[in-house]
């Protein structure tokens, strides 16, 4: 558990005015923030990060000498890994976009709220950490983290989480081993699937097959192909799709729906590297790399030997790759919507309409769990709806409370509150009755400037009770 008072956390708030510099001060210290550094000249930003290990920068926009997204540039070419959070009383959508892309944490538009601008930084600190062990697990520097572009383009993200994915796929480019992805439904599957097959720089081609609608018949034939005469209405000979991506990845979609029969005849592939055309005893060999996607609990079916089999699984996941839902890498959102925004725009030859704060904030908020497919529905109505150049909040609650019902429907009728309390995004889970006395008790005593009568009286007990609970945390 992340431990705001830890002298390891340091932070470097950038802001031109002192006024703001000592709110920001007021309320980091409040929460317990003991290493804080003000910069007030944007241009000493870069010099003063060198100093110090670990920082979380706090950032303002508007600053003479040189403005704040030009400090962010600067920090993301030097310093990739120091987490950068935007504070700015600018609320346009195009800004916190152009932020983002270049790399900001997190965009926070004031006035900002204690639980805003704690859960922000907590977040930062985590994910901070996080890239920090992830990469020196890995033997490599922030600046060897990088990975082959070309490849993920059209994947729009800044999650952290979906970069380890891409260093996944980076990493296993050069195996022609089968590759597994688990991830829900919409949450973008088969463009790994896509980006997996152009990192591993094959000539061949990309041929994706959905496998949930073939019976075992059906299955065999599209994948292995026939001989004239296999059977009524076989007129001629047919290659199967593994033919067609001989050099190549073959896509096997909706894995988790294969039947039985079907199951078996994969795995012998994936065993024997060779398959049989219908009609045919000529072996031939597979030349096609196998990829396969399910939205199902493949493990859990697996292990409970329920609907697929064990050694099935095994084989098509030695390179297993999990994709994070959409709820659980938030920070994309706005750049999915700009792009989606612009997608839909295009589509209907209109020039792409702003979208509200409001409305960006109810998006941030929903649950998603048809994932970038369900949010992409959204805008692609919205814009087609909307009329005066902007999507309003209003423009899109009755799909986003429809899409509540029918969650809370699925549910069994109970509400949904995923949103985390206040005090959870302060403390990152739910805090004990004892944590929110300790808390109490060291805001009375920093706001009594240490004194204990009159930290007592704020804190409604008496003198010697206060001392009595000092004593045992003393003690303790
Ligand atoms: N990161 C992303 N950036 C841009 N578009 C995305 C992203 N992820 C998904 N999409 C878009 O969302 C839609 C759903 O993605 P995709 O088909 O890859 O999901 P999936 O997980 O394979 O879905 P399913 O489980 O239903 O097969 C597609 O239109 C895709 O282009």
């Amino acid at each position: 558990m992340l431990n705001l008072n830890d002298k390891n956390v340091h932070i470097v708030l950038v802001d031109d005015e002192q006024a703001e510099l000592d709110a920001y001060r007021f309320l980091l210290e409040s929460m317990g923030v003991r290493q804080i550094t003000q910069v007030n000249d944007s241009l000493q930003v870069l010099a003063t990060l060198e100093q110090i290990p670990s920082p979380v920068v706090f950032l303002d926009l508007n600053m003479p000498r040189m403005s704040g997204q030009e400090v962010l540039a600067a920090i993301k070419e030097k310093m990739p890994q120091v987490p950068v959070i935007i504070c700015t009383a600018n609320s346009d959508i195009e800004t916190a976009v152009e932020c983002l892309k270049l790399g900001a944490h997190d965009y926070l538009v004031k006035p900002i709220s204690l639980n805003t601008f704690g859960s922000a930084l907590r977040n930062a600190l985590e994910i901070g950490a996080l890239r920090k062990e992830v990469l020196s697990l890995k033997g490599i520097s922030f600046s060897e983290g990088r990975y082959n572009s070309a490849a993920f383009e059209g994947i729009i993200t800044r999650s952290p989480a979906m970069e380890g994915v891409f260093q996944y796929i980076e990493a296993i480019s050069r195996s022609r081993q089968p590759a597994l992805i688990l991830g829900e439904t919409g949450s973008g599957k088969e463009q790994l699937a896509r980006a997996v097959h152009l990192s591993s720089g094959v000539s061949g081609e990309f041929v994706a097959v959905d496998v949930s609608g073939l019976d075992d018949t059906l299955f065999a034939d599209t994948l292995f192909g026939h001989r004239k005469g296999a059977f009524t209405g076989a007129s001629g000979d047919r290659p199967g799709l593994i033919e067609k991506a001989a050099g190549g990845t073959i896509f096997l979609d909706e894995i988790g729906d294969l039947s039985e029969a079907s199951q078996v005849k994969l795995l012998r592939l994936l065993q024997e590297g060779i398959y049989y055309s219908l009609g045919s005893d000529a072996p031939k060999q597979c030349r096609a790399r196998i990829v396969a996607a399910t939205n199902l609990d493949l493990v859990g079916m697996a292990a409970q030997q329920q609907g697929f089999r064990r050694d099935l699984y095994y084989r098509l996941s030695t390179h297993l790759i999990k994709v994070p839902p959409l709820r659980e890498r938030r920070e994309d959102i706005p750049l999915l919507v700009q792009h989606l925004v612009a997608e839909a725009a295009a589509g209907l030859q209109k020039t792409p309409p702003s979208v509200s704060i409001a409305a960006l904030e109810l998006l941030m908020s929903h649950p998603f769990p048809g994932n970038i497919r369900e949010l992409k529905t959204y805008l692609f109505d919205a814009v087609a709806r909307c009329g005066d150049g902007q999507i309003t909040d209003l423009l899109l609650q009755e799909r986003l409370a429809g899409a509540h019902a029918e969650i809370s429907a699925a549910s069994g009728g109970q509400a949904i509150n995923a949103a985390a309390s206040p005090l959870e995004s302060l403390l990152g889970r739910f805090p004990s009755l004892e944590e929110l006395a300790e808390f109490a008790v060291s805001q009375a005593l920093a706001k009594s400037g240490n004194n204990q009568s009159q930290a007592a009286r704020l804190l409604g007990i008496s003198k010697q009770a206060l001392h009595k609970r000092l004593k045992k945390r003393e003690d303790s």
